[in-house]
């Protein structure tokens, strides 16, 4: 079978991928889960002009000249409001966020000033408009200052909240279910037998979904035989996941049960292998309305494939505005041989030059079962397929990795 180039690859991962129902849920609880719908602001901000220092609320012509001197007739402090009009020669005491009273066009503040009972000298001439924050300087009511789509910051939490949100309309999040597949392997903590492996892939798998907004489900890891291969599938079907991430037994092995699995569950398969290293025997199809991806054993290459497909489809599933990883320019920091049929994402490391550049520095050692310099790695520099040999110092195109 042809290998299929990685970006119809994505592109059959993406297909159909819309985004999950929503649900309204608190503001407490809205921490980085994406909005279904535009949010527009309830109210204006401030509703009033407010004062923003602590000083005198004055009528700037009677206090454009040093040494003028004004009657205090009140005071205001925030949530306090002055209910009386200001006259010509008053002023009104008035403090941070107090709303600036009728009548009044500046404030001066209080360092400025010598005050004597009722009577304030004013030590800095006043000027309209200073340390006034006019209504709606921020926002007003109706302004849409997040839209559908985002991913909600700890920033708009708090504009959610100041626009008088208390609940947010936003997506289901993905439920992505992760089925290791290996006789060899064993949980870190235990001393492995001969021959075992030490379980690592869903570790990564795990925490980059989770860094994606999913729910994650560990079916833990099943034995390479077909009953245990299809148990872990109907158990990920029973959790009701969007999502079933198999790792393991995806290649043309004895032991690579997961496609005969599926199949005999009724998968829909989209494709089987791709031309990409690592990551070459990955698989993608669909189970009912779970969607399945068979990446391959090799840590680097779970986590690769993983990174390339699982998380712009929980994105897509997630309701983002922005699903795609972004690619960005950097330098050769070394020569690289000429390509073959696969696009390859080399683990690199970078390094900013003063001047803003970005050098890659891939590792010496690219096999797919290297674990240490995957967690080195800062980004993946992509070769794309037949790319002739490059010499250090060449533009090139790489995708950042978490931090
Ligand atoms: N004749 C061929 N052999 C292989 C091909 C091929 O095209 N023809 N492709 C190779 C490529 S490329 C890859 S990638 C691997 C993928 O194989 P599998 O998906 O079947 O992976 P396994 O054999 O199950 O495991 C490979 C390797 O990774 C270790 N492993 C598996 N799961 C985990 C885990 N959860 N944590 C840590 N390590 C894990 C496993 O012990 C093996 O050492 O196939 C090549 N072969
Ligand atoms: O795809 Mo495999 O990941 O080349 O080792």
């Amino acid at each position: 079978m042809a290998l299929m180039p990685v970006s119809d690859a994505l592109a059959a991962v993406l297909a159909g991928a819309e985004p999950l129902p929503e649900e309204t849920i608190a503001l407490d609880d809205a921490f980085h889960r994406v909005l279904a719908r535009d949010v527009a602001s309830k109210r204006t901000q401030p509703p009033q002009a407010m004062s923003a220092m602590d000083g005198y609320a004055v009528r700037a012509s009677d206090a454009a000249a040093i040494d003028s001197q004004l009657t205090v007739i009140g005071e205001v402090a925030a949530g306090r409001p002055f209910a009386g009009t200001v006259r010509a020669g008053e002023a009104v005491r008035i403090f941070t966020g107090g709303v600036v009273p009728d009548g009044t066009d500046a404030v001066v503040i209080q360092e400025d000033t010598v005050t004597d009972g009722k009577r304030i000298t004013v030590k800095e001439a006043a000027v309209t408009g200073r340390h006034i924050r006019p209504a709606g300087i921020d926002f007003r009511e109706g302004d849409v200052l997040l839209r559908k789509g985002a991913r909600l910051t700890e920033r708009d939490l708090a504009l959610a909240a100041g626009m008088n949100h208390p609940n947010l309309a936003v997506r289901r999040q993905p439920k992505v279910a992760i089925l290791a597949t290996g006789d060899e392997l064993v949980r870190p903590g235990t001393t492995p037998g001969p021959g075992q492996i030490v379980y690592s892939n869903g570790y990564a798998l795990h925490a980059l979904a989770r860094r994606e907004g999913a729910d994650t489900v560990d079916l833990g890891v099943a034995a390479d035989t077909l009953e245990a291969t299809t148990a872990g599938i109907r158990r990920a079907r029973e959790s009701g996941a969007d999502i079933l991430i198999t790792t393991g037994g995806a290649s043309v092995g004895d032991h690579d049960l997961v496609q005969h699995a599926l199949k005999a569950e009724g998968v829909a398969m989209a494709f089987w292998k791709i031309a990409m290293r690592p990551g070459k025997p990955m698989m993608h199809g669909r189970l009912g309305a779970m969607r399945v991806i068979g990446l391959p054993g090799n840590p680097v290459s779970s986590y690769v494939c993983g990174f390339l497909f699982m998380v712009p489809l929980i994105r897509a599933l997630s309701g983002r505005s922005v699903i795609h990883h972004r690619r960005e320019h950097a330098v050769l920091g070394r020569d690289v041989g000429a390509n073959d049929q696969r696009e390859d994402y080399l683990r690199a490391r970078l390094v900013e030059r003063d001047d803003g550049t970005l050098i890659a520095l891939p590792v010496d050692h690219q096999d797919s079962s290297l674990l240490a310099n995957l967690a080195a790695a800062q980004a993946l520099l992509v070769r794309a397929p037949f790319a002739p040999k490059a010499e250090a110092g060449s533009p090139c195109a790489i995708l950042r990795l978490p931090l």
